[in-house]
């Protein structure tokens, strides 16, 4: 297997991210994490760009003991001497010199012809190389840059004393194809090219920037630059953590690895997201929250019998626990009973059935169903009281200028549905009295209490009320995401309970699941 060395550029060109300002510290502890995720080389900064980048670089360069450490210079002597200072204390320093190469910065950027970007290019290199052992050279924008020049460039900077050529797509314009060429026109015609090591560095402007560093991995290059979660200028960086699964996963394909220790992935995302507050899609490639989720029945059945059916990576490989089964309104049977099984459940098949329904109707209004979600719905059937009274259907009125009123229409058994309205002095009180206008009991409420049993807008509201009638009291509750629609609900399953005490006194509530 040839190794891949992996530059990793989160702390220089994952900070141009628009909005991410990384403090020393922050810096030192990325640094710190990727040095144990196993990066061969890390660009601490562009000490020129200020004094607190300089002194970050720095700190860096001497927290970090077993990575190369690079600042970045444009091709100037004062940005060169920032570096120089920035580097001190560095156990491994590596220079990197950059001058732009296409004819669209030639001509309007930087205003040179061809020529002075060779001559200001090989100048620096040789400045620069009176104080580095290790240099690297990117031609900006190579991938926008004449094939021949970028050769006589390349062949340039050998010349001049750097050890590693990086060819960006500086504005993520290539594709695959293109890309790959350049790596193999370049090993193939630039003489000295088996001294140096040649880098590819990706932009995901059109969203191919891992395609691209594995295109150019295909076509000879040595080292891939990259970011944690691909942050970085624009649209972002080639994500190393993709380039790393992807040699890892498809390794007798690539035939090539990393030193990286996958195991780190994970935590290391975590933390460049906390500390530069960008925040990872979830459905980011390899480190996004739904990358080993999976919602739909098919699929979690698949998961259930055999893991592979639908995941090509294991979440441990990355250092996370494990996959998850999310359920939603497109779950099926088997993930539910997995997941009550889960919660402590045994059901048998027709309670997991009557259950099942229950979820569903649950999922078709809220977009996650939670552990508690779960056990609320499971525990609001535990006890069979004869349902005398059923919920059908409730409208409320409420305006703060008038008086609040309710519509119930309430099944009374043998078919009979009732409908009632009445006012009260707020929503629930007009509910609990069109309640009663339909069930004719005289009933006294005794207690009633609120709580949300899952998290979010969107979350199950739980009501508890307590009825009294003739010295007996009843308890009930009722849930919904609606919490008129829990209180009505609750007030019902109390009349019922009332009513069934009433018949047999003494009685004691029989649990039973569902
Ligand atoms: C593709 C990349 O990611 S490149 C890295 C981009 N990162 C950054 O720019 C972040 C750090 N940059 C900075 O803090 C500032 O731009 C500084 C300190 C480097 C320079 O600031 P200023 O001196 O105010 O110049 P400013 O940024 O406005 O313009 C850049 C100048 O550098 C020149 N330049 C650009 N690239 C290079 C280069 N590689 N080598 C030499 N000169 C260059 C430009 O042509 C322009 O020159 P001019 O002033 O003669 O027109
Ligand atoms: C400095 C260079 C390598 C760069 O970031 C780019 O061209 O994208
Ligand atoms: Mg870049």
């Amino acid at each position: 297997m040839r190794k891949i060395y992996i530059f990793d550029t989160t702390l220089r060109d994952g900070e141009q991210s628009p909005g991410v300002n990384l403090n020393t510290q922050e810096k030192v502890e990325i640094a710190l994490q990727l040095e144990k995720l196993g990066v061969d080389r890390i660009e601490a900064g562009f000490p020129a760009a200020s004094p607190g980048d300089l002194a970050a670089v720095n700190a860096v360069a001497r927290a970090v003991k077993n990575a190369s450490i690079i600042g970045l210079s444009r091709s100037r002597e004062q940005d060169i001497d920032a570096a120089r200072e920035a580097l001190k204390g560095a156990q491994d320093p590596c220079l990197h010199l950059f001058l732009a190469t296409s004819p669209i910065h030639r001509k309007h950027k930087l205003r040179m012809e061809k020529e002075q970007v060779l001559e200001t290019a090989e100048r620096a290199i040789r400045y620069a190389k009176q104080y580095f052992d290790k240099i690297e050279f990117s031609p900006e924008d190579a991938g926008r840059t004449e094939l021949d020049f970028l050769c006589e460039v390349t062949a340039m900077a050998i010349r001049a004393g750097a050890t590693v050529v990086n060819i960006p797509d500086t504005v993520g314009y290539m594709t695959p194809s293109e890309f790959g060429n350049i790596f193999k026109t370049l090993k193939s015609n630039v003489e000295g090219i088996e001294k140096i090591q040649l880098s590819a560095h990706c932009h995901d402007d059109l969203g191919m920037a891992t395609a691209n560093a594995l295109a150019a991995i295909l076509n000879g290059a040595d080292q891939i630059e990259g970011t944690i979660n691909g942050i970085g200028e624009r649209a972002g960086n080639t994500a190393i953590e993709e380039v790393a699964m992807t040699l890892a996963t498809r390794a007798e394909f690539f035939q090539a690895t990393t030193s990286l220790q996958l195991k780190e992935i994970a935590k290391t995302s975590r933390l460049v997201s906390k500390l530069t507050g960008m925040v990872v899609p979830g459905n980011k490639a390899i480190v996004g929250a739904n990358a080993f989720a999976h919602e739909s029945g098919i699929h979690q059945d698949g998961m259930l019998k055999e893991k592979t059916t639908y995941e090509i990576i294991s979440p441990e490989t990355i250092g996370l626990k494990e996959s998850k089964l999310v359920l939603g309104k497109h779950s099926g049977r088997h993930a539910f009973r997995e997941k009550l099984i889960d919660l402590g459940y045994e059901l048998e098949e027709e309670a997991v059935n009557a259950a099942f329904a229950k979820f569903k109707d649950l999922a078709d209004k809220k977009k996650d169903v939670s552990d508690e979600d779960i056990r609320a719905l499971l525990e609001e059937k535990l006890i069979d009281t004869p349902e005398v009274f059923t919920l059908k259907s409730l409208q409320v009125n409420y305006s703060n200028q008038s008086v609040p009123g309710a519509t119930v229409s309430i099944g009374t058994g043998e078919g009979v549905v009732v409908e009632k309205t009445a006012e009260g002095n707020g929503s629930v009180d007009a509910i609990y009295n069109a309640i009663d206008a339909v069930t004719g009991e005289s009933v006294e409420l005794e207690d009633y209490s609120i709580k949300s049993v899952s998290q979010g807008k969107d979350a199950l509201g739980e009501v508890h009320v307590v009825l009294k009638q003739d010295e007996v009291s009843a308890q009930g509750r009722g849930l919904s995401t609606d919490i008129l629609e829990a209180s009505a609900r609750a007030y019902i399953d109390a009349l019922n309970r009332l009513i069934d005490k009433r018949k047999s006194p003494g009685r004691r509530d029989k649990m039973s699941l569902i």
